[in-house]
C-alpha cells in the first residue's frame, strides 16, 4: 500500500463495481486505517455513485423491458394473443403462477371472466367451470377493491380467507394453492373496463420493487381488451346481421313460391252456430302452442282455419308454411321436409333448407297428413318427438322450434285401423281436434259467402255484381255442396266472368245433388248454348277429375289412373289444354 491519496482517489474514481470497492475499502481499513478516515468522504461519494449508475442501468432495463410487452401488447389482435403475451411474455420480467383478466359488464354492477390461464391450477378445482361461467356482483368488497385499484394492490391470500373475502374467486384460488393476489385496475379513458389479477403460490413472491411496471402494463392492457371487446362486439352485430339476412333470404324464397302459386289467404266468413264453436276451439286453443289437427271435408276451409290459428299465436310474426303431403314425390319428400346438403343426392347441386328448417319459430302445416307415407311418418314422429332435424346428407343436428298444425278430409282414426297410419304418430298430433263442418250442415253461412265471393270476383274482373236472385240464392241453399266452400267459391266465380247484367239471375247447379229443392232452374245458361268444342270439353273434363283427385296427377288415386291414361299423357294434355294447378285447386 504506498499509493499517495492522489493515487488512491484516481483508483476509486475509476472502479464502477459496488463489490470491488466495497474490497478496496476493506483492504485500507484493514492495513492503513488512518488513511481510510482520511478519504472516507471519497469512498461514500464513489459509493454513491456506484448505486445511482445501478439504479439507472436498472430503469433503463425496466424501460426496455416496458417497451418490448407494449410493443407485444400492441399487436394482439385476440385473446389468444392477449393469453401468449400474459404467460409468456410477462413470465420473463415477473414470478406468478398465473394471470386472469375479468371485465366489468355492462350493467356496471357485475364482472365476468375474460382471460383465464389454460394452465392455471385452479384447472383441476370442481368449481373452475363456474370462474367461467357466473359473473360476480362488484358488491363483493375485493372486486370493488380490485376494480379501483389505480395503482396495484397486493393481497395475502390466508387473510382473505380468513376474512371471507374474494367468495368464489378467491376460495377456488386458494384451494388450489395461492397464497398472494396483486389486482390492478384496467381502464379505457375515464372508463374502468375491469382489472388484471395475478396470482403467486408463495407469499411475497410479487417483486414489491416492479409494481409501476406491472402498472405501466395494465395501462397497455387496457387498450388491447377494450379493442378486443369493441371487435367481439362487432362480430356478434355482423353475426346477428348475416343470420337475419339468411333468414329474410329464406322468407323471400317462400312468399315468392306462395306468390308463384297465386295464393292469397282471406278472412273467414261465416257467423252459423256450427262455424261458432269452430271460433271457440280456435280461440282456445290458438295461444296455447300445443298441435292441431284440424278435420273436415275437402274445401271446408282447413288451411283458413290453420291460418287464423296462426295469426292469433304468439308465433305470428314468423312464417306459417305449408306441406302438402299429398302432392310431395316419394323421393324427394324427405329432403323437402328436412333439407339437404350439397352432393347428398343426384341432382342435389346446392345446400337447401328444409320446410321445418324453413318455419322455424313459427308453425308448419301439414296438409294431408293423411296421405303421408308410413316410412316418413316414422321420420316425422321421431322430429316431433326430438325437436331436431338432419338434412338428408347431413352429420349435424339441428334444433328445431315449430309448432304443428295438421289437417287431413280422411278419418284418421279409420286410417290407423286400417294400418295406413301410424297410431303413435295419430295420438301426437291429435292433442286438440277441431272438426269443421261441411256446408250442407250450416247452409246460413251460405248467403254470406256468395256475397262475400261476389265482392272478390268483382275486384277480380272490375265487374259490378250486386248480388243474386232470390230463386238462385235458394237453389244454392238446396245443393249439399260436396265440394263445400270452394265448390261454391268456383261456382261464383264462373256466373260472375259469365254475367253481363249487374245481378246473377241464374247459376247452373249439379241437379243430382240437389238435396231439398225439387226444382232445380230450367234455363239453360249462354254458356250451354254454345256448341263447346272437343278441346273444351276435354279441359273441362280433366280438371273436373284433378279436382276430384284433390290435384293428384300420378300414382295410385290419382286424376291419370281414373282416366286410365298413363301420366306421362295427362300431363302433356295438360300443358296443351292449357291447365295450370290454380285452376284444379
Ligand atoms: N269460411 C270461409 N270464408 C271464406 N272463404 C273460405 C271459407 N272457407 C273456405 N274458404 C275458401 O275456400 C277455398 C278452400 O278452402 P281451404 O283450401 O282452406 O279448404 P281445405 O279444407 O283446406 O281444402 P282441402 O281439404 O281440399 O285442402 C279457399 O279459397 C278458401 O279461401
Amino acid at each position: 500500500m504506498d499509493h499517495t491519496p492522489e493515487d488512491l482517489n484516481n483508483i476509486i474514481a475509476g472502479i464502477s463495481d459496488k463489490r470491488e470497492l466495497q474490497q478496496l475499502i476493506d483492504d485500507i481499513k484493514k492495513v492503513a486505517p488512518e488513511l481510510a478516515q482520511g478519504i472516507s468522504m471519497q469512498l461514500t461519494v464513489a459509493m454513491a455513485k456506484i448505486l445511482a449508475a445501478g439504479q439507472i442501468a436498472e430503469k433503463e432495463k425496466e424501460q426496455a423491458m416496458l417497451l418490448s410487452i407494449s410493443n407485444s401488447i400492441a399487436a394482439t389482435r385476440n385473446k389468444m394473443d392477449l393469453l401468449e403475451v400474459l404467460h409468456g411474455k410477462l413470465r420473463t420480467v415477473f414470478s406468478f403462477s398465473h394471470t386472469v383478466i375479468c371485465i366489468l359488464n355492462s350493467d356496471k354492477k357485475t364482472v365476468r371472466t375474460f382471460l383465464l390461464d389454460p394452465h392455471s391450477p385452479n384447472q383441476q378445482h370442481p368449481d373452475y367451470p363456474r370462474l367461467t361461467d357466473e359473473i360476480f356482483p362488484i358488491s363483493d368488497s375485493l372486486l370493488n377493491v380490485a376494480l379501483h385499484a389505480d395503482t396495484p394492490v397486493i393481497f395475502d391470500g390466508e387473510r382473505l380467507i380468513r376474512e371471507r373475502k374474494g367468495s368464489l374467486c378467491v376460495r377456488v384460488n386458494y384451494d388450489s394453492g395461492i397464497r398472494e393476489f396483486l389486482f390492478v385496475s384496467l381502464r379505457n379513458g375515464e372508463e374502468r373496463i375491469g382489472f388484471l389479477m395475478m396470482c403467486s403460490a408463495v407469499p411475497n413472491e410479487i417483486d414489491r420493487h416492479k409494481l409501476n411496471l406491472i402498472q405501466g402494463i395494465a395501462s397497455q392492457l387496457s387498450v388491447a381488451v377494450a379493442s378486443i371487446l369493441a371487435n367481439d362486439e362487432l362480430e356478434k352485430k355482423m353475426r346477428a346481421i348475416n343470420s337475419y339476412k339468411q333468414q329474410l333470404e329464406k322468407e323471400k324464397w317462400y312468399l315468392q313460391e306462395e306468390i308463384n302459386e297465386v295464393y292469397n289467404y282471406q278472412e273467414i266468413i261465416g257467423s252459423s252456430a256450427a262455424l261458432q264453436q269452430v271460433y271457440q276451439r280456435v280461440s282456445q286453443v290458438a295461444k296455447a302452442d300445443s298441435s292441431v289437427l284440424i278435420l273436415g271435408e275437402t274445401g271446408t276451409g282447413k288451411e283458413l282455419l290453420a291460418r287464423a290459428i296462426h295469426n292469433q299465436s304468439y308465433r305470428k310474426d314468423q312464417l306459417m308454411v305449408k306441406v302438402n303431403c299429398a302432392a310431395l314425390s316419394p323421393n324427394l319428400i324427405e329432403s323437402e321436409l328436412f333439407g339437404h346438403e350439397r352432393g347428398s343426392f343426384t341432382g342435389a347441386t346446392d345446400r337447401r333448407i328444409g320446410k321445418f328448417e324453413l318455419a322455424a319459430g313459427g308453425t308448419l302445416f301439414l296438409d294431408e297428413i293423411g296421405e303421408m307415407p308410413l316410412d316418413l311418418q316414422v321420420k316425422l314422429l321421431r322430429v316431433l318427438q326430438e325437436k331436431e332435424i338432419e338434412r338428408v346428407g347431413g352429420k349435424t343436428v339441428i334444433p328445431t322450434d315449430v309448432r304443428i298444425i295438421a289437417a287431413t278430409n280422411r278419418q284418421l282414426w279409420e286410417e290407423v285401423q286400417a294400418g295406413r297410419f301410424r297410431s303413435d304418430l295419430y295420438y301426437r298430433l291429435n292433442v286438440f281436434p277441431v272438426t269443421i263442418p261441411p256446408l250442407r250442415d250450416r247452409r246460413k253461412d251460405i248467403p254470406a259467402l256468395v256475397d262475400h265471393f261476389i265482392a272478390k270476383y268483382n275486384r277480380k274482373t272490375g265487374k259490378k255484381i250486386s248480388g243474386v236472385s232470390a230463386e238462385v240464392l235458394s237453389g244454392l241453399m238446396a245443393y249439399s255442396w260436396p265440394g263445400n266452400i270452394r265448390e261454391l267459391e268456383h261456382l261464383i266465380e264462373r256466373f260472375v266472368i259469365l254475367t253481363q247484367d249487374t245481378f246473377i239471375q241464374h247459376i247452373d247447379i249439379p241437379v243430382h245433388n240437389l238435396v231439398e229443392n225439387p226444382e232445380p232452374p230450367t234455363v239453360a245458361s249462354a254458356e250451354d248454348a254454345r256448341v263447346r268444342t272437343i278441346d273444351e270439353i276435354e279441359r273441362e273434363h280433366i280438371v273436373y277429375v284433378l279436382k276430384k283427385c284433390q290435384g293428384k296427377v300420378s300414382g295410385a288415386g290419382g286424376a291419370a289412373e281414373l282416366l286410365q291414361i298413363p301420366s306421362t299423357t295427362l300431363n302433356s294434355k295438360m300443358k296443351r289444354l292449357n291447365i295450370h294447378r290454380r285452376d284444379f285447386e
